[in-house]
């Protein structure tokens, strides 16, 4: 991963009037204005804008504290395109060579498609049969997700794009590999001599990693119904934070490296069949409940524009295997769904008991050391360890140690979507998915999926506003294990 200087870019927005680009990438391009980036963007959807209309909708979607917006503002165009009717391309060739001479961006070019997935092999084909992306300068792809709704699907796709681009001017984003903690994660493991001593099968009792949400589907209903937690959260984020939890060490923190490692961890995800996925799976969907402020909230079913009858799974647990040398034997279980009681990111490593000590009084109080990996909201991490309770009682007390990231200047923190447009602007794709990762979580998920449908898996229903179906509990009691609740860093 070597700094380069980020050079100017123009910046191409398919899907410039969606719901992602106002929630996120116009805040992140405000903050990479900020930090001197030079770029201008022609904002690009079917719906009618002016420059003008375009600019105010930006300056709706920016916090209200955002100062200086005149002069960013300024760097914004909106552009009518279909990507069903190809003729809405060629007008663009000459206006991004106007933008690229009056800005001095030198043909740099960033196609981001922030559109439906159904659009992104023809939006790429129309690239470049229109001509825009050959370019005197750099050009690179930046994907949203989901890439693909199964390996098939998505290596249709990915052979489609390789039409236009090549494997390293494709940015298949992952915003989950922007957070500063999930970034932390190689150096915690990697940096700290005691951490990599124990990280593995000797040690560890079993990982958890908790991606739960408080919202429901709100307005994209029709995607998720379509999708499910399980396509929608696990085979992208939660493949991609176990395999930091799990790989090997990198030779070098090169991006093909530290790729091929991730790609080794997937690889020996033990694949699920019809005899293990009930037992090592749970779908769930939430049903009526009450969120902490007891009021009342509705069950999946009541959402607008779901099918009455819908078995899509809003919540997934899982137990992983992951059958090499190093976690032999360790679960790796992962929950994830809309609706629960808390928003939290949270990665839990519980290390192994010691044999009883009768050395110790009060040894039943000795619990187990766990690092906690805050991810989101809070950010830092926590190391559980017992020591002596202060005077001569002899008992035994769990203390926590922790290191607050939100603490450290506010000025300095990155939001996830910045940090990843800032490395695709660097030409940096480590923390994208290469094709490979992206294939081989496929077929984990896909083995999944087949599962369920030959054996016919319902949904087990939970209460909005709870963490979940009691087989969700159930899953790790049958290996002596529990959930750890969410932990706070207060
Ligand atoms: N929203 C989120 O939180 C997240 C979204 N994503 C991914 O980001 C992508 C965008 O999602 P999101 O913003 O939610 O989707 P939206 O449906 O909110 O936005 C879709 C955008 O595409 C435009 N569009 C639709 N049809 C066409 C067309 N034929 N030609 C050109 N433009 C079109 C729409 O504008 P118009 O109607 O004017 O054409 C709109 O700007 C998806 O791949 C999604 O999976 C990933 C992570 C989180
Ligand atoms: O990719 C997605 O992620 C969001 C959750 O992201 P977070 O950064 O807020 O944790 C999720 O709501 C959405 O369904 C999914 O598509």
């Amino acid at each position: 991963m070597t700094e380069t200087a980020r050079e100017p870019v123009l910046i191409f927005l398919f899907g410039a009037t969606g719901d992602l680009a106002r929630r996120k990438l116009y805040s992140a391009l405000y903050r990479l204005y900020t930090r001197d980036q030079e770029f201008a963007v022609i904002g690009l959807a079917r719906r009618t804008h002016t420059d003008e209309t375009y600019r105010d909708l930006i300056n709706d979607s920016l916090p209200s504290e955002v100062g200086q917006r005149k002069h960013f503002l300024e760097r914004f165009y909106y552009r009518r395109l279909d990507i069903t009717r190809p003729e809405s391309f060629a007008s663009l060739s000459t206006f991004c060579e106007e933008l690229d001479a009056r800005y001095h961006l030198h043909g740099n070019r960033i196609f981001y498609l922030s559109l439906a997935p159904c659009f992104f092999a023809e939006a790429a084909k129309q690239l470049k049969k229109s001509g825009l992306a050959e370019t005197k300068g750099w050009k690179r792809l930046v994907i949203e997700k989901p890439f693909g709704h199964n390996k098939e699907s998505s290596k249709e796709l990915n052979d489609s794009l390789l039409h236009a681009f090549n494997e390293n001017e494709i940015y298949r984003i992952d915003h989950y590999l922007g957070k500063e903690m999930v970034q932390n994660i190689e150096v915690l493991r990697f940096a700290n001599p005691i951490f990599e001593a124990i990280w593995n099968r000797r040690y560890i009792s079993n990982v958890q990693i908790t991606l739960s949400e408080t919202l429901g589907v709100g307005d994209r209903a029709n995607y998720y119904d379509q999708t499910g937690a399980l396509l929608d959260m696990v085979q992208n984020h939660i493949m991609q934070l176990l395999t930091l939890v799990a790989m090997e060490p990198p030779v070098r923190l090169e991006t093909n490296d530290v790729r091929y490692e991730k790609v080794k961890v997937l690889k020996a995800v033990r694949p699920m069949n019809i005899h293990n996925v009930t037992e090592q799976i749970v779908r769930g969907q939430y049903s009526r409940g009450i969120d902490a402020n007891r009021e009342r909230l509705r069950g999946y079913l009541d959402e607008n524009n779901i099918r009455s009858d819908s078995e899509t799974e809003t919540f997934v647990a899982a137990q992983f295997m992951i059958d090499n040398y190093r976690w032999q034997g360790v679960p790796f279980y992962i929950r994830t769904g809309k609706r629960m009681s808390e928003k939290a990111t949270q990665i839990v490593i519980q290390f192994k008991k010691l044999p009883k000590n009768p050395y110790f009084h009060n040894v039943n109080h000795v619990g187990p050391n766990l690092l906690v990996i805050y991810i989101s909201p809070d950010e830092g991490l926590s190391l559980k360890l017992n020591v002596k309770e202060t005077g001569e009682t002899g008992n035994t007390i769990p203390i926590s140690m922790k290191f607050r990231n939100n603490a450290l200047a506010m000025e300095n923190m990155q939001d996830a979507y910045e940090r990843l447009i800032a490395d695709c602007i660097k030409g940096d794709s480590t923390n994208f998915t290469r094709w490979d990762e992206v294939a081989y979580s496929w077929e984990i998920v896909d083995s999944i999926v087949d599962s369920w449908k030959k054996r016919h898996v319902p949904v087990d229903y939970y209460e909005a506003g709870s963490m979940g179906p009691v087989s969700a509990d159930e899953l790790l009691e049958k290996n002596g294990h529990h959930w750890w609740p969410l932990m706070h860093m207060e």
